[in-house]
């Protein structure tokens, strides 16, 4: 943990950006990475199991210290050779997996006591995280009459009220069921929309990624295998980044149309749009939806006769070999937005598919990310 041999940061103003620079070496695992992330939104750092996405942010706190370390945090120095910036007197928030409360205080007590030492932090903050959080009804409770869900509220915001300029989340919602992690999951797009420092999240679950991340970072043995915006990463074809078994996109869509008589709504992206079921969504709501290659077939003419009633234009801006060598990905641009399909390399011969031909896409399915 940083110490000992501090001296002051020396502070460049102007720059909103986090540059991470770690390389830690323990007997079976090497942190090696070099990372510049954005000062604002959320960024996922993702990757299996044991790829080191907790010893990264552990960095970040302070709460390892790398042979090899260098951080800088909107311009200001936390760490480069000898100096490291202690953990205290980094402005963070701190939220692990599991919410550790004081079980003999309450939930407002809990709140109070994380604020104890904080000089930075006002009466004023301590109420707009429990407002944020809607944690008013709860303050009296006990931690132990508290849901897994509430008490992960709680933990947010304890890490809030401290008036940190950069949140850290270690798999807040790791710990709850699917039906806990449904209730938390809009706060955590609340946390997203009112709060203009970033977010540093840990997590390896899909629906997550899709719903929360502006940015991702994907690991993989202690390496940084992709980076970037989320919406333009997973557009590639050829990243490593998949959110479920296949490749896919993420897209930005609002509810543009509601059909009662057959139970379905409209999503509309930039440059289409999918009917999907209906849902219990107020026109105008603004969701993420995700569409998996495989659930995306392609036609050379509209297809009058089949199922599949979303049927989309677009024009074929990129082809590539998938991870079998009879399988191809296709990605199409439909207006401003792309979507990518996946075909046997047969089947886009047989079809003649090549750049810049238009094509229909049919799109089987969509994952709504609410
Ligand atoms: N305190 C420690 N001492 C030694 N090795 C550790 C320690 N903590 C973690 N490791 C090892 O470092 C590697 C990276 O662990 P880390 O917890 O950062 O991975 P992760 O991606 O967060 O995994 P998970 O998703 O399972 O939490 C693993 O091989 C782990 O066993």
């Amino acid at each position: 943990m940083c110490g000992a041999r501090n001296q002051t940061g020396v502070t460049d103003m102007g720059m909103g950006e986090i540059q991470a620079r770690f390389h830690l070496a323990r007997p079976s695992f090497t942190l090696d990475v070099d990372l510049t992330l954005p000062g604002r939104g959320i960024t996922v750092l993702f990757g299996p199991s044991g790829s080191g996405k907790t010893t990264l942010l552990r960095c970040i706190a302070g709460l390892e210290q790398p042979r090899e370390g260098y951080l800088r945090f909107q311009g200001e120095r936390w760490q480069e050779d000898a100096y490291c910036l202690p953990t205290h007197r980094r402005p963070i928030g701190y939220v692990f997996q599991e919410a550790s409360l004081f079980p003999h205080l309450t939930v407002l007590e809990n709140l109070r006591f994380g604020l104890r030492r904080n000089t930075q932090a006002r009466p004023a903050d301590l109420e707009a995280a429990i407002a944020l959080l809607e944690l008013t009804p709860l303050l009296g409770r006990n931690p132990a009459n508290l849901s897994g869900g509430e008490r992960q509220r709680v933990a947010m915001a304890r890490a809030l009220a401290v008036r940190p300029r950069l949140l850290l989340m270690d798999e807040p919602l790791a710990a709850l069921d699917y039906a806990r992690k449904q209730e938390i999951l809009p706060y955590l797009e609340r946390l997203h929309d009112n709060l203009d420092i970033p977010l540093l999240y840990v997590s390896h679950a899909h629906d997550e990624v899709a719903r929360l991340a502006d940015h991702i970072v994907m690991l993989q043995a202690g390496r940084v295998l992709a980076q970037g915006p989320l919406l333009e990463t997973l557009a590639q074809l050829d990243t490593p980044i998949r959110l479920g078994e296949d490749s896919g996109v993420v897209l930005q869509a609002q509810v543009s149309e509601l059909d009662q008589e057959w139970h379905l709504m409209r999503l509309a992206f930039d440059g289409g749009s999918v009917w999907t079921r209906q849902r219990d969504l107020p026109l105008g709501r603004q969701l993420r939806v995700h569409i998996q290659a495989r659930d995306v077939s392609v036609a050379i003419r509209p297809q009058t006769d089949s199922s599949i009633q979303n049927q989309l234009q677009g024009v074929v801006d990129a082809m590539a070999i998938d991870t079998h060598p009879g399988v191809m990905l296709i990605r199409v641009k439909v207006g401003a937005s792309v979507l990518i399909a996946r075909l046997t390399k047969r089947s886009a011969s047989t079809l003649g598919i090549t750049v810049g031909q238009s094509v229909w896409l049919q799109v089987k399915s969509v994952a709504l990310m609410e």
